[in-house]
């Protein structure tokens, strides 16, 4: 599924319009015919409904949406919130079929705020994708009466106030319950400022000619692109034929990360799994897992030190969980970006001080995995940077150093060194604990070595990863008990469901 910038959203209307003769006013019938299907499931019969018609397009669908449930019998009133010549083009032509349907509309603001109080349910047209900057009145003022009422707060495409793209505006906008998108997710549904703003959130598709249309190369990754990607175990395969990885981390006071990353790439098929280790660490992982083999790295303090181990032979590293942030680690990891010829996972403590100019010259693939603030480090930006903008500075970054690089964080977004984009919505709170990144490590390089394609390998990952999380927190755990080593142990329940 695309997610679209306005700009590229426009130029979708612009190919249907212009070059295969879809008119406006048709679209515009369309989109508020498939928003009122989606909606229904939100509105029952006895519901007193308003209706909530802004100046743009957007309030173009506004008609066409308050004259379907009219036509279908709901109890709806129709408020048209700015003057009647604001109102012009396709969304014009609506208003007049609504008129020509018996059907009429209200504009006298002064009794706005009583209507939205006794109603079920607030329907918000007002503005779409073509809101710039800050609400001006009256949208500010009627977003601020509808969001404190008890009514469902449904909103047509996007929330008003919602910019569809990256923004660093303060944001005052309506807080829909549900938003039924039309034609594809915009960036902001992904964006952890406006996201919110969004509630659940489904997609209309609305007669526009998809296989016409530019392509973006933003995408996001579903359960149906991970069902066909995901890597089958053929009846005949042996160990070598699903990877034999190395995990190199951890330390003599954090001996846990390491051993989490190896245990989830074990249950993510891995063939083998060596641990990577302090000496000093290794008799206190061992017993936990036992199908690990093990490497003893040198150690000064408790941190691992020295040259880079010989590292041919693996088909995948990951470098960096539980390492610690030692100066005297630098060796081994200016080694390990020398030498290894397989692809590179690198998180954690691996990304602090990383020589990005090293990453830049290494002639095989990267990974990087920061979340926000690591990331924020790494760019030398500021993480209120990131959160804004993460889609265009994670793009710039991994181009710029050619890495496929995984942001995370509730809306992850992966991206290729030509700039291509996944995103990964799977996963809740409940994975906001320590532990968390050094599962989807593992997860990670178990995947990245039973694949072609990186970018798959590491959307898959992210999304086993997510899901798992999901189904834990409904079936066993809450959000609040989850913990990273439950998250390895949900792993075979999430493989099973695609394993049928
Ligand atoms: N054929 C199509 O194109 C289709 C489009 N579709 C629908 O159209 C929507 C996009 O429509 P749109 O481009 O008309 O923009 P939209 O958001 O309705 O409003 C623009 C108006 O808002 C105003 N305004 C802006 N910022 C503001 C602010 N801060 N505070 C207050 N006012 C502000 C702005 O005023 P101006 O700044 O120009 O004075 C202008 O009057 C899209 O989301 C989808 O729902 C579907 O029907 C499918 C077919
Ligand atoms: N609120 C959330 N919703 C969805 N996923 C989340 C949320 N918080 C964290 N995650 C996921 O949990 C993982 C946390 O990774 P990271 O921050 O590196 O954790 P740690 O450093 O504690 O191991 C990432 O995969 C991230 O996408
Ligand atoms: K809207």
């Amino acid at each position: 599924m695309d997610i679209v910038t306005a700009q590229e959203m426009y130029e979708w209307d612009r190919v249907a319009i212009e070059e295969a003769g879809i008119t406006g006013a048709m679209l515009m019938e369309s989109a508020g015919r498939a928003v009122t299907e989606d909606m229904l499931r939100h509105i029952k019969g006895s519901d007193q409904v308003v209706v909530l018609i802004g100046a743009g397009n957007n309030g173009g669908d506004g008609f066409v949406i308050a004259r379907t449930l009219l036509n279908r019998g709901y109890n709806v009133e129709t408020w048209q919130v700015v003057s009647d010549d604001k109102v012009r083009g396709d969304a014009k032509t609506h208003r007049a079929l609504f008129q020509s349907s018996g059907y009429t509309y209200r504009t006298d603001l002064d009794g706005l705020e009583p209507s939205l109080e006794r109603c079920d349910v607030i329907i918000d047209a007002m503005l779409g994708i073509g809101v710039k900057g800050n609400l001006r009145e009256p949208f500010s003022t009627i977003v601020r009466q509808a969001n404190v009422q008890r009514a469902r707060r449904l909103a047509v495409d996007l929330p008003t106030g919602v910019p569809a793209d990256e923004s660093d505006d303060d944001i005052d906008a309506f807080r829909a319950d549900a938003t039924t998108v039309i034609a594809a997710p915009k960036m902001s549904a992904f964006l952890e400022r406006t996201r919110p703003f969004y509630g659940e959130w489904s997609v209309v598709e609305i007669g526009l000619p998809v296989n016409e249309l530019p392509k973006t190369d933003r995408k996001v990754w579903t359960r149906e692109d991970v069902k066909r990607a995901l890597p089958i175990r053929e009846a005949n395969s042996h160990k070598g034929s699903h990877g034999k990885g190395v995990v190199i981390g951890g330390s003599k006071h954090m001996p846990g990360s390491i051993a989490m990353s190896a245990r989830a790439a074990l249950r993510s098929g891995s063939g083998l799994i060596t641990i990577a280790t302090v000496d000093s660490a290794i008799p206190s992982v061992a017993p936990f897992i036992q199908e690990a083999t093990y490497m003893g790295l040198e150690e000064n303090d408790g941190f691992a030190t020295g040259q880079a181990p010989d590292l041919s032979g693996f088909d995948g590293v990951a470098f960096g969980m539980g390492i610690g942030r030692d100066p005297d680690t630098r060796g081994l990891l200016e080694g390990v970006l020398e030498k290894v010829e397989a692809p590179l996972l690198i998180d954690a403590d691996g990304l602090y001080e990383l020589p990005l100019d090293q990453v830049r010259a290494r002639r095989n693939p990267t990974v990087l995995t920061p979340h926000p603030g690591e990331f924020a480090r790494l760019a030398e930006v500021s993480i209120s940077d990131v959160i804004a903008h993460p889609f265009s500075l994670s793009r710039q970054f991994a181009k710029e150093y050619g890495v496929y690089l995984v942001l995370k964080g509730p809306s992850t977004i992966i991206t290729s060194p030509d700039g291509e984009q996944l995103v990964d919505t799977s996963g809740n709170a409940g994975l906001a604990k320590g532990g968390s990144g050094d599962v989807l490590s593992g997860v990670l390089l178990a995947m990245m070595m039973q694949t072609d394609s990186l970018m798959e390998a590491l959307a898959n990952g992210c999304f086993l990863h997510g899901s798992t999380a999901e189904h834990l927190t409904v079936e066993k755990h809450s959000m609040t008990d989850l913990l990273a080593n439950d998250v390895i142990e949900g792993l075979p329940v999430t493989f099973r469901t695609f394993s049928c």
